[in-house]
């Protein structure tokens, strides 16, 4: 069934539907101008359409500079290809705050003084763009602990390297390895294996300074860097750590039990390059002996 709509009615549809559409032209010195922008304009970026007509800048003033810059090169780029045109910026709404919109457009039959006339819309993506952030985030994490998944702390420790190489400034790597884990799930069960691995991570996080980065490195593994710190200065948040494990009773059913850890710590103070897998082996030689000395012990390489 075709349905007639009045221009009135037309005017209604696009001041309510949560989008905004326009007409761009984008002259060969590189200034923009919006030639037609739909009443949706008020709600979604908090700017009036005739305001963004006359004065393209209003509507660049309110993208985030960052992005600014981006949509601009990729408006150019599209430009150049002459096919389609997309960009997902965040502005600032004055009522909203922030939000994440996308501008999409393409060519039309149109020109303008002789340039072709762009039509699109804009449309707002906030939610897509937090779900993603938290989609990335929760990846970059362990699913079990929350803490930093192997490949994010390997590559926290390649930052690290770099800033050492920058301000020479030393730090340290700890690798703790829990004893005799599997015994563990052998006799209390792989969920009671679950808590303690828990209960560690609350113990090693709540001994570590916010700068630290503590990350799961493995199954009964844990990772953490230490910043700014000495082999000494690390040796104390270690004994730390190994105490407190030591002391901290468990119990399943009426079974109280206890579990120690095996600490392995190297320092980076030398100055030519080193890999983050040099420094994790150190660490993880260090660990090996501390395995070898008798466990619920701290060495370091
Ligand atoms: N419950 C539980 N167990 C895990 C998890 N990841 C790894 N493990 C177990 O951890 C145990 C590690 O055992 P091993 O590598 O033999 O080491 P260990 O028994 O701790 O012995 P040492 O390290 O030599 O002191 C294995 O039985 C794994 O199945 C996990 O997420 N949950």
């Amino acid at each position: 069934m075709h349905t007639n709509i009045s221009l009135v009615e037309l005017e209604h549809l696009l001041e309510f539907a949560p989008c905004v559409l326009y007409k761009y032209v984008l002259f060969p010195n590189g200034d923009g101008r919006l030639l037609y922008v739909s009443a949706g304009s008020n709600d979604l970026l908090g700017l009036h359409a005739k305001d963004m007509m006359g004065d393209i800048d209003n509507f660049w003033s309110i993208v985030y500079p960052s992005d600014l810059e981006r949509l601009q090169a990729e408006d150019n780029n599209a430009n150049q290809q002459g096919d389609f045109f997309v960009s997902d910026v965040r502005i600032n709404n004055p009522a909203k705050g922030t939000i994440w919109i996308r501008l999409s457009s393409k060519p039309s039959d149109e020109f303008y003084e002789g340039h072709q006339v762009w039509t699109g819309y804009m449309v707002d993506i906030s939610d897509t763009k937090h779900l993603e952030a938290e989609l990335e985030e929760r990846a970059r994490r362990d699913a079990m602990t929350q803490l930093w998944n192997k490949s994010e702390i390997v590559n926290a420790l390649s930052e690290e390297l770099s800033r050492f190489e920058r301000d020479n400034l030393p730090f340290s790597i700890m690798l703790m390895d829990l004893d005799h884990f599997k015994a563990i799930n052998d006799n209390h069960g792989h969920l009671v294996g679950d808590d303690v691995l828990l209960k560690f991570t609350e113990i090693a996080s709540s001994q570590l300074r916010e700068v630290d980065i503590l990350g799961r490195f493995g199954g009964e593994e844990f990772l953490a860097i230490i910043h700014n710190a000495s082999q000494e200065d690390t040796m104390v948040i270690a004994e730390r750590i190994r105490q407190c494990v030591e002391k901290t009773s468990f119990t399943e059913g009426t079974t109280p039990f206890s579990i120690t850890v095996s600490i392995g710590i190297t320092e980076v103070k030398k100055t030519h390059k080193q890999t983050p897998e040099e420094v994790i082996k150190r660490a993880d030689n260090a660990l090996y002996q501390a395995k070898q000395d008798g466990r619920n012990t701290i060495r370091f390489r």
